[in-house]
């Protein structure tokens, strides 16, 4: 025992030597010199994740290497690094690692954000472009997303010079929009056809939000799997799925019945679009593809929008100065006789440079979603061998002072000239290349909606002389550690219009 105890720091000390001096003979990134056995770098890790693996980059430079556990892990933190990744490199960075929530919430890793690169994720890409997102579709489910955001116009009015807590608000706004595309249905506020089905909705809502949200540690020390965990996904992935099944048999038996259905909301949803492929294609249409691209609407499109909305707003109420300025553009360009459209959106440029800053400080998904090096390749120079994870730390490149003055001032004004949602690979809070977000237009175009209107119809207060807290939240996605509170009063020059809605 006592001997062990002697040997114990003289073998640590040679191994990290050795590892050491094995990842220069490889060429591999700069990495910190204290890599333990079996953890690697965990160790290192520090929530928030993003602003850790900043102090690494900033130590060891854009491209650092780690160890996580079994996996290696190439951090990325420029805009030509990560140009390098997503451009020249970007099919063999185009596959995604194999996580425990990718196999469970994933269907085994055949829905969109977790398949592998090849043949089954690029149908998938193909039919959310043309049959979910594309242009024309979007434009047939606006008439939803502007009787959500009036929805939402008219619960305010009743908390008029009351704090009232809006994250909430923003999550069911959301999740109506996309349960209305999705089925046609709403589960949050009035006019819900079936209270027992919302209530298990909304269960499974929460349930798989706060695991998805859990760190598998087993993804990176196998030996510390978590059965309970994975037992917890597996329990939540059969609600989800049972859920999913039974409305997408709805729809089947009403198609049988009549044919048609009359009401407008449920004749061009995403499950009638997809049953009509599946009856021309019924073994690539198959039901769980169905439900695979149903639940990652409502995963991969929910939290960030809701996000961006709440950290938008939060900037505006500590910066009442801009606040009036974008209410002046509003007010010029759309006036107080109609409510902002979102095809207004583009000849608001104040409004779309407010987004702009919002989503360089506080990225929704801060490190995008991990990648994977399908095999070796070279970038910035070194070595990056086959099954490394990347991740582009988005949050690092958007808030450096050497690519932006002030990056920690909230100044909209900086993306005058510049497009929505895009700055090269400076601003990229989408991502970019083959796995880049294939939701941008939906995304942006709700938070702008959203926003608009909020300024548009109310007078924004904070609910006391402080500022709002800025805190960020420890998860992946990049939220307010504190739900958003604040005041809100009615405009007069808006009084009529209100009055009609
Ligand atoms: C403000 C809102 C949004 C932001 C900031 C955002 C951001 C992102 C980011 C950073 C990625 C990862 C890109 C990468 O790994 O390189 C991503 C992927 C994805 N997003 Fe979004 N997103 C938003 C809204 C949406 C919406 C509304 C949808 C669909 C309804 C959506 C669907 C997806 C899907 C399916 C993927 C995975 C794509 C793949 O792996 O091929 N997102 N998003």
């Amino acid at each position: 025992m006592g001997s062990w105890y002697l040997c114990f720091p003289v073998f640590l000390a040679l191994y990290v030597i050795t590892k050491h001096f094995l990842n220069k003979f490889q060429n591999l990134p700069p990495s910190p010199f204290l890599s333990l056995p079996i953890i690697g770098h965990l160790y290192l890790l520090k929530k928030p994740i993003h602003q850790t693996l900043y102090r690494i980059s900033k130590q060891h430079g854009p491209i650092a290497f780690l160890q996580f556990g079994s996996r290696k892990v190439v951090v990325v933190s420029s805009p030509s690094a990560a140009e390098e990744c997503l451009t020249k490199n970007d099919i063999i960075f185009a596959n995604r690692p194999r996580l425990t929530i990718g196999k469970i919430l994933g269907y085994n890793y055949t829905i969109l954000s977790w398949a592998p690169y090849g043949d089954h994720w690029r149908n998938l890409r193909k039919i959310a472009a043309l049959q979910i997102l594309s242009i024309s579709r979007l434009q047939m489910f606006s008439g939803i997303r502007v009787d959500e955001a009036k929805i939402l116009i008219r619960k305010l009015l009743h908390y008029q010079d009351q704090s009232v807590e809006l994250r909430t608000m923003f999550f069911e706004l959301t999740l109506n929009v996309m349960m209305r595309m999705i089925a046609g249905k709403r589960y949050y506020g009035d006019n819900i056809a079936d209270l027992e089905e919302s209530k298990r909705f909304k269960e499974i809502h929460r349930e798989t939000f706060k695991l998805a949200g859990t760190p598998c540690i087993g993804d990176y020390l196998p030996l510390f799997k978590s059965k309970k965990l994975e037992n917890m996904l597996i329990k939540c992935q059969r609600k989800r799925d049972e859920f999913m099944q039974g409305l997408i048999e709805e729809h089947r038996r009403r198609r049988r019945g009549s044919g048609h259905d009359s009401e407008t909301d449920r004749k061009n949803t995403l499950i009638e679009v997809l049953l009509g492929l599946q009856e021309s294609e019924p073994e690539y249409y198959n039901d769980e593809i169905i439900k695979g691209l149903m639940l990652i609407m409502l995963l991969a499109g929910t939290d960030t929008t809701v996000n961006a909305i709440e950290w938008a707003l939060t900037l505006l109420l500590n910066h009442q100065e801009v606040l009036e300025k974008v209410q002046k553009e509003i007010d010029k360009h759309v006036g107080h006789e109609r409510l902002i459209e979102e095809s207004d959106l583009a000849q608001l440029p104040c409004l779309s440079n407010i987004i702009n800053e919002t989503m360089r400080m506080y990225p929704p998904s801060p490190l995008l979603l991990p990648h994977e090096s399908s095999e070796k390749c070279v970038v910035g120079g070194f070595h990056i061998p086959q099954g490394t994870i990347l991740f582009v730390n988005l949050w690092a490149i958007q808030n450096d002072p050497k690519l932006w003055a002030d990056p920690t001032k909230f100044k909209p004004e900086r993306f005058e000239g510049v497009e929505r949602g895009r700055d090269g690979f400076r601003l990229m809070p989408f991502g970019s290349g083959r796995r880049g977000c294939p939701g941008e237009g939906l995304g942006l175009t709700m938070v702008g909606l959203v926003l608009g209107s909020m300024i548009q119809c109310f007078q924004w207060m904070r609910t006391g002389e402080e500022m709002v807290d800025m805190t960020e939240a420890s998860g992946l996605t990049l939220s307010k550690a504190q739900p958003l509170h604040a005041k809100c009063r009615p405009r007069p020059i808006m009084f009529n219009l209100l009055s009609k809605i």
